[in-house]
């Protein structure tokens, strides 16, 4: 091909040099007239545009990079918003944060709104789970699919495997202790709490404890706190993420894919049958309907987020407990003595049952205080409106709007909670009803998006706490007491330096 001859005939036909010029300036001005026009618009005529704002958000999104969200104090951010500018803040030209009690109830149960862009950034391998996928239908049919996991029913016959684990934790801290008898024994309790919260949802999700607690050390712990700290960093960098991966799918982290791969394959080749979560996802792929059928990779990644979401937040929420308690000794002997009323259940290791711990006030009120000074979803929900609706009767929301449901901000509302900042399981005992407000109390998410697993996280939470403060007498290291203030939230609540240790000595009084 003669290509001179090619560029000459395209050249021809081009308008000349000057017309070109004229129509790329006039199309400049045009564009960039009409995103300043939009962005008046939105500031000072829009649906929007009357909510306080801080003044750059009037024109554009404030970014979750530039509001410390790879650094896990977002969380604090959005609290001083909702703290200067109201309950309803405007974060973007469709971007609100709230925090009222009522209009979190509307758009989080009776609207029931879809989940927001953010959650497909939490794909691994390009697939979706029960709790990141944002399709309504999907999610409907994973919920069906999934529930029989969680029946009471069901979640009683667990109990025995939750106990058979928290045993080898007592004994772990037991051995620990008798190498000091005297000075007590040094015990990451975080650690260790996070050890056997893995163990409980192997034994119980999985089929199979996955000894954590034996060896010192597992790389999957710290795997976890490593993938959560990078869920937040994509989450903050979406755009840096999608060129740093050259808009493929990002993958999930090789070790704990590794981890739960070997679960999956034991399982499968054991041909063992059992009635858990793991037994669920596997048998999807006999189902009749075709749309039930969960892939390969669609059932790790359902897998690893049961993993997840069924060990951080209880072991995270169970060490907040463990410090609230260091720190306020009162509530530890009230704690204490509440539960020396009890005889253990099972006499020779030592343990409760739940049946026992299902009634005692104080035990629920610390958890439940816990729970709502140091939420797991202390970031927020993050919900997008699929319509146009009315927001507590009087804020028109177009669709296509972010609603981030600052959840933790309402459980720290002194309108609530009288005295919010402070740690008063009292308030939640009978006749103290004027100082907790159940209604702006979102430990475990409302509407169909709820927590499955709350049931079963309260079952272990109680079984844990008890045994515990029951064996052993814990005594607070002054550095890390400092320490643990510093809080962070990457995607569930945790601090900085994912260790707390104590010094632990048996009690006297225990049987
Ligand atoms: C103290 C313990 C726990 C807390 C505080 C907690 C909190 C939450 C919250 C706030 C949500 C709602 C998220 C949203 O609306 O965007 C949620 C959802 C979820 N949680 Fe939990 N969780 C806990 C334990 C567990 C456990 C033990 C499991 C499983 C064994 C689990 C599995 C899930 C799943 C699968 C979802 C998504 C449900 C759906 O979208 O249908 N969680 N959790």
């Amino acid at each position: 091909m003669d290509y001179q001859k090619v560029v000459d005939r395209l050249t021809r036909s081009m308008p000349d040099r000057g017309k070109l010029e004229a129509i790329g300036k006039a199309a400049t001005i045009g564009i960039a007239t009409y995103i300043v026009t939009k962005k008046l618009y939105d500031a000072y005529l829009g649906p929007l545009y009357h909510v306080p704002s801080p003044f750059y958000a009037k024109f554009f999104t404030i970014s979750k990079a530039s509001l410390n969200k790879p650094f896990g104090t977002i969380y604090a951010k959005y609290m001083t918003f909702n703290d200067k500018y109201g309950s309803v803040v405007k974060l973007g030209p469709s971007s609100l944060l709230i925090s009222d009690k009522t209009m979190l109830k509307q758009v989080l149960q009776q609207e029931d709104l879809e989940k927001g862009p953010m959650y497909d950034l939490l794909q691994r391998d390009g697939a979706a789970s029960l709790l990141i996928t944002r399709d309504k239908g999907m999610h409907k049919r994973l919920r069906l699919l999934i529930s029989p996991a969680f029946s009471l029913e069901y979640l009683d016959s667990l109990e025995e495997h939750i106990l058979n684990v928290l045993n080898n934790t007592m004994l772990k801290i037991e051995g620990l202790t008798a190498e000091h008898p005297q000075e007590g024994a040094d015990v990451d309790i975080w650690k260790l709490l996070q050890h056997n919260a893995l163990d409980i949802i192997g034994d119980c999700a999985f089929g199979k404890s996955f000894d954590t607690i034996k060896s010192d050390y597992h790389p999957v712990t710290d795997s976890i706190m490593m993938e959560l700290r990078w869920a937040s960093w994509i989450i903050a960098h979406p755009f840096l993420t999608k060129l740093l991966t050259l808009g493929q799918p990002v993958n999930m982290n090789p070790i704990i894919k590794e981890f739960m791969a070997n679960s999956i394959n034991a399982r499968i080749q054991s041909g063992e049958r059992r009635n858990d979560i793991l037994q669920i996802l596997l048998d999807t792929q006999e189902s009749k309907d075709p749309e039930d059928r969960l892939s390969d990779i669609a059932i790790m990644n359902e897998a690893v987020m049961f993993l997840i979401a069924g060990s951080e937040t209880i072991s995270n929420t169970l060490g907040f407990a463990v410090i609230e308690l260091l720190r306020h000794p009162h509530a530890m002997k009230k704690l204490q003595e509440e539960i020396d009323g009890l005889d253990f259940a099972d006499q020779n290791r030592q343990l409760f049952c739940h049946t026992q711990l299902k009634q005692l006030p104080y035990l629920d009120a610390v958890l439940n205080e816990t729970m709502r000074i140091n939420p797991v979803p202390a970031a927020g929900l993050e919900r997008v409106a699929e319509k146009d609706f009315t927001l507590a009767g009087k804020l028109h929301v177009p669709k296509g709007t972010e609603l981030i449901c600052n959840v933790y901000h309402a459980q720290m509302d002194e309108n609530y909670w009288p005295n919010a900042c402070s740690f008063e399981p009292e308030r939640w005992l009978p006749g103290n009803e004027t100082r907790r407000d159940l209604e702006a109390f979102f430990p475990f998410g409302i509407g169909s998006r709820n927590c499955i697993g709350e049931n079963f996280a309260w079952m272990q939470m109680r079984l844990v706490l008890a045994t515990l403060i029951r064996r052993f007498d814990l005594t607070p290291l002054a550095m890390e007491m400092e320490q643990a203030k510093e809080v962070r939230h990457f995607i569930t609540i945790t601090i900085l330096n994912n260790s707390f240790s104590v010094v632990a000595h048996p009690r006297q009084q225990a049987n």
